[in-house]
């Protein structure tokens, strides 16, 4: 292959080699190596350098010129980038040879300038400040030109460059200044040389220091009481990593490398790469694995210093700072060489990873009002963050951001590369977490055997932080009754129990009392997780402990650890060991003190009402807390409503009757019940408030409601109560038709709520979950509200054929339930047995669509089997799988005595035109067909012939779909002319 041809055939690889660091340096540096080698003009340059154009498009642009110039430049091209990159290992640059080199000597001072670019580029970019200054003594330069040099925004390399240019413009006498103060600034600093070395086992001391640092603080899992330490290495699973619905690929899972590749960008120009997922998720424990490889060298190696920070610490820092003192001071320190190492980050961003751990858990919410750009800039550190995550402050630095979905508001979505969905364990992650957690593989087995006994609590643990809390309590896990442990404060209740106790060792029964035992410890935390909870703190001091009265005993019991901060300062802080504990402590406090009644949880509940009125009215309305720090109120935000909602999540458990007992000796029963009447009566109205939002249905259609987003929150505080009394009042007043959850992150925790309360509901409705993260796990929680479905809709969902097996067995035994659709799933041949089942023994079912999975020829002959024994079904979609002709013949057999089909699709099945001269024994012989799809099905004319036949004389097909098939523009015209109703 030549020059030319590789260009063009690896043009997709060259370019995102040019782009993928998001900074236009490696462009720059191309265009000066093509610049000396005289293969571009000036004008070529210019062209492709465009001001504010996007990186790619000028990217592009240099290709399509390189490859028009002809087989001599794309050589040149390719041995450029061979010696620019050489650990970019493309085979394809392998036989380049080096590219020549101009004689420095030759021709005059501005020829030389251009020939020997790079080179001056290099000297230039350290010494600007004197070269402008030379510039303008000579009177070659304007201040303005000097600015426009110096703009902040340019790199050091970009400013030499611009240098450059300016000095060809003005001419040859400009260009000898420069040429003579370079040579002079060589000759003067003889030491430089010596410096650069220096600088350079400067810079690999500090990145040996950083890379200890950060392995030292991201090695262990910052597990619960400070009592064990786990190293991460040990413990860690793979958590499940998605692309959005909207993305192409989105449910395949990625893998932890994949989270920087290209696939699924949205904005080529951003540099930002978001991980969102909900509390206790895993997103900490990810950037603390990511930490470690690369730490150990074992991944992001193309990364020569990693930044890690963590948004709740960056809270309690009340300075304004400059990303330098940001870098240095809050991860590690350089012992000499600030300066330097402080450049050679400024001129190599692709080289650099900056990561911030918890952008929910920060005061500001995002955005993008003040903009900075001047490294060398102090400014309140959030503002530094907005500017870093943006890209006007470093560009070209790739930033890993963590964050809970409801922090992730639209301003800070155009500033995103991409963004990854994390969505816990899979069954199989629960399954190697356990394995992993319990060195004794019996007792492994044995966990593992209760929880899947427990569906709800296996439902639960697709969260990690609920799965470690298991595996911590797992001997209370074995010794409790079977099914008792229903619910999130359940598995809360059980660690408290269990470390509690672990300091006066089971001398108390559970019912007789421990929690009194331990008030004290409780209501203090409870009192501090509250006022954090309140006022989104979550990094504690001494004062704040000595308000809550939190003495030593206290901090014994575990549940208040020293943080762990990456740059060593002297003072004490504290956390709690996840922020759900947090939550629950908060909850313990509102249930149990006397200091917070009824009226605490009525603005608890209100919350729904105040994100209505936006932002700031949340903040000032919220404030639970009398006592207050110091910062303004006005400035807090409405992302600690998630913590708000967890914590109200908790309270609705705790004053569950359930759980009633074990507060009697603690609390006035009067007041608790009180508690308790004052949640009943907020879920009630909160519901009650999403009713009446519901628009009246459009002329012919169901009436429907798609969820709001409080929806899901108000039932998970429903489940979490555990009345079915307070379920079914809620419900009775639900009258829609359909109700719609499509993109509402519901996984397995949130259909065992949805079950628990929909099952109440009077009359059957359509349940749509369209793209979230049902899962097998999730279908079986679904189970107990079967009988209520008329229709399930459960597309793009990861379910898996031995989920469709439950969800089959279950709705065999339900007469309302006659439409399921499970377009985009994980489905293959052993799910049509099911379906075979259900169609024989159920002659009022309707619709099945099971589109996008993959069915085969074999699956299809199953459901063909099934299909003859059934009098019932109207639709059938099996597009996107791969029946072949063999599968659409045992369809057409199945289905040409159908009274009832109306509508099948078979889109994109490689039928061909044998499957199609099968199929037209339907149309003659399925009197109610309305419409058959068999769009992108390698049919040809001799197919459609059939069809045509089997056309005439019929009158109540409307359409046959066939697009995209095997069919010059001339015969579809011709079939057309022949058959109105094809459509092509
Ligand atoms: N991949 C994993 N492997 C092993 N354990 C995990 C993993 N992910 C999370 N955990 C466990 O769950 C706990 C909570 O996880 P983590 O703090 O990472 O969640 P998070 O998504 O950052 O939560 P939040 O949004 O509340 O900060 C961890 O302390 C750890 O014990």
């Amino acid at each position: 292959m030549n020059s030319q041809e590789i260009v063009l055939k690896y043009r997709a690889e060259i370019l995102n080699m040019v782009c993928s660091h998001g900074s236009s340096e490696l462009l720059e540096t191309i265009l000066d190596f093509l610049l000396s080698q005289e293969e571009l003009n000036w004008e070529d340059y210019r062209n492709i350098l465009i001001t504010g154009r996007a990186l790619y498009p000028s990217a592009r642009q240099l290709l399509d010129l390189v490859y028009s110039k002809g087989e001599d430049t794309c050589g040149i091209f390719l041995a450029t980038l061979k010696q620019i990159l050489p650990e970019a290992g493309f085979s394809f640059l392998q036989c380049c040879s080096d590219p020549k080199k101009k004689e420095a000597s030759q021709g005059t001072c501005s020829q030389r300038l251009v020939a020997q670019r790079p080179a001056y580029v290099y000297k230039l970019q350290g010494c600007i400040d004197g070269a402008l200054k030379a510039l303008l003594e000579a009177n070659y330069f304007t201040p303005a030109d000097c600015n426009d040099v110096q703009l902040p925004i340019h790199t050091s390399t970009q400013q030499a460059r611009r240098l450059l240019d300016h000095v060809r413009a003005k001419g040859e006498p400009a260009a000898e200044v420069i040429l003579q103060y370079i040579q002079q600034k060589q000759e003067s600093d003889s030491h430089v040389n010596q410096d650069n070395a220096t600088l350079s086992k400067e810079f690999l001391k500090y990145q040996k220091k950083l890379r200890s640092s950060v392995s030292a603080h991201s090695c262990f899992l910052s597990s619960y009481g400070g009592t064990s330490h786990m190293s991460l290495e040990d413990v860690y699973t793979e958590g499940l990593l998605e692309l959005p619905q909207d993305c192409n690929n989105a449910s395949e899972p990625l893998s932890i490398n994949d989270i920087f590749h290209a696939e699924g960008t949205m904005n080529e120009e951003a540099d930002t790469v978001l991980v969102s997922g909900e509390a206790g998720i895993g997103k900490t424990t990810l950037l603390q694995r990511l930490h470690t490889l690369w730490a150990q060298g074992a991944a992001l190696q193309n990364f020569l210093l990693l930044f890690p920070f963590n948004c709740r610490r960056l809270n309690s820092e009340q300075r304004e700072l400059s990303v330098q003192e940001l870098l240095f001071q809050h991860c590690c320190w350089p012992d000499r060489e600030q300066e330097e190492i402080f450049s050679f980050i400024l001129d190599h961003p692709h080289l650099i990873l900056f990561t911030f751990d918890g952008l929910d858990e920060l005061k500001h919410s995002f955005s993008d009002e003040d903009r900075l750009c001047c490294p060398n800039q102090c400014a309140p550190v959030h503002k530094l963050l907005f500017n870093l995550i943006q890209g006007s402050l470093m560009k070209g630095v790739l930033k890993l951001v963590t964050s809970r979905p409801q922090a992730v508001n639209p301003v800070l979505k155009r500033y995103l590369r991409k963004e990854i969905l994390l969505k816990g364990f899979s069954p199989t992650g629960i399954d190697s977490f356990l394995r992993k957690n319990h060195s004794d593989p019996a007792v492994a087995a044995k966990v593992l055997h209760s929880l899947q006994a427990n569906t709800a609590l296996l439902g639960l643990c697709h969260s990690p932080v609920l799965c470690w809390i298991l595996s911590q309590c797992y001997k209370e896990l074995l010794g409790c009754e079977k099914n008792s442990i229903q619910t999130t404060t359940d598995i809360y209740l059980m660690i408290l129990q269990h470390f509690l106790q672990r300091q006066t060792p089971l001398t108390i029964s559970m019912k007789s009392g421990w929690l009194k035992e331990h008030l004290g410890t409780i209501l203090h935390l409870g009192q501090l997780a509250f006022r954090g909870i309140t006022t989104s703190m979550y990094i504690f001091l001494d004062p704040d402990l000595k308000i809550c009265k939190i003495c030593d005993k206290d901090i014994c019991s575990g549940f208040l650890l020293q943080s762990k901060n990456i740059s060593s300062t002297h003072i004490h802080r504290y956390e709690f060991p996840h922020v759900t504990m947090q939550c629950f402590f908060a909850a313990l406090y509102i249930v149990l003190s006397t200091n917070a009644d009824s009226s605490t949880i009525h603005k608890l509940f209100e919350l729904q009402d105040l994100r209505d009125t936006g932002p700031n009215s949340v903040s000032l309305k919220v404030c639970l807390c009398t006592t207050d720090r110091s910062q303004p109120i006005s400035e807090r935000k409405a992302t600690k409503i998630p913590n708000l909602q967890i914590t109200a999540m908790f309270v609705s458990g705790l004053l569950s009757q359930r759980h009633q007992s074990l507060w009697l000796h603690c609390s006035p029963s009067a007041a608790l019940q009180r508690k308790v009447r004052e949640v009943v009566k907020c879920l009630s109205k909160g519901l009650q408030k999403h009713f009446r939002s519901i628009p009246p249905p459009v002329q012919e259609e169901k009436k429907s409601m798609h969820a709001m987003p409080d929806f899901v929150w108000l039932i998970k505080c429903i489940y979490e109560m555990q009345e079915s009394r307070v379920a079914k009042d809620a419900m009775s007043k639900l009258e829609v038709d359909h109700l719609k959850l499509t993109y509402c992150n519901i996984g397995p925790i949130e259909c065992t709520a949805l079950a628990y309360v929909l099952q109440h509901l009077k009359n059957p409705i359509g349940l749509q979950l369209d793209n979230n993260s049902v899962g097998d796990v999730g279908v079986e929680q679904l189970l107990p509200c079967m009988h209520i479905c008329r229709s399930l809709y459960l597309r793009n969902n990861n379910i898996t054929d031995e989920g469709i097996r439950k969800l089959i067995a279950k709705g065999i035994q339900c007469d309302n339930f006659q439409k399921i659709a499970l377009f985009n799933n994980k489905l293959t041949n052993a799910c049509t047995q099911h379906f075979h089942h259900l169609l024989k023994n159920r002659q009022n079912f309707l619709s099945i669509r099971l589109g996008n999975n993959a069915i085969t020829a074999e699956g299809a002959k199953q459901l063909a089997v099934g299909l003859k024994a059934n009098q019932s079904l109207q639709y059938l979609g099996l597009w996107g799988n791969k029946i072949g002709d063999t599968g659409a013949e045992a369809l057409a057999s199945a289905l040409e005595g159908s009274k009832t089909l109306v509508w099948l699709s078979l889109v994109d099945n490689n039928i061909g035109s044998t499957g199609a001269c099968a199929l037209a024994k339907i149309l003659r012989g399925c009197p109610s067909l309305k419409e058959i799809w068999l769009t992108e099905n390698c049919i040809t004319k001799a197919g459609v012939a059939c069809l045509v036949e089997a056309l005439e004389g019929n009158t109540h097909v409307e359409s046959v779909w066939l697009r995209k098939n095997h069919l010059t523009l001339e015969e579809e015209e011709e079939m057309r002319q022949q058959e109105k109703r094809l459509v092509f």
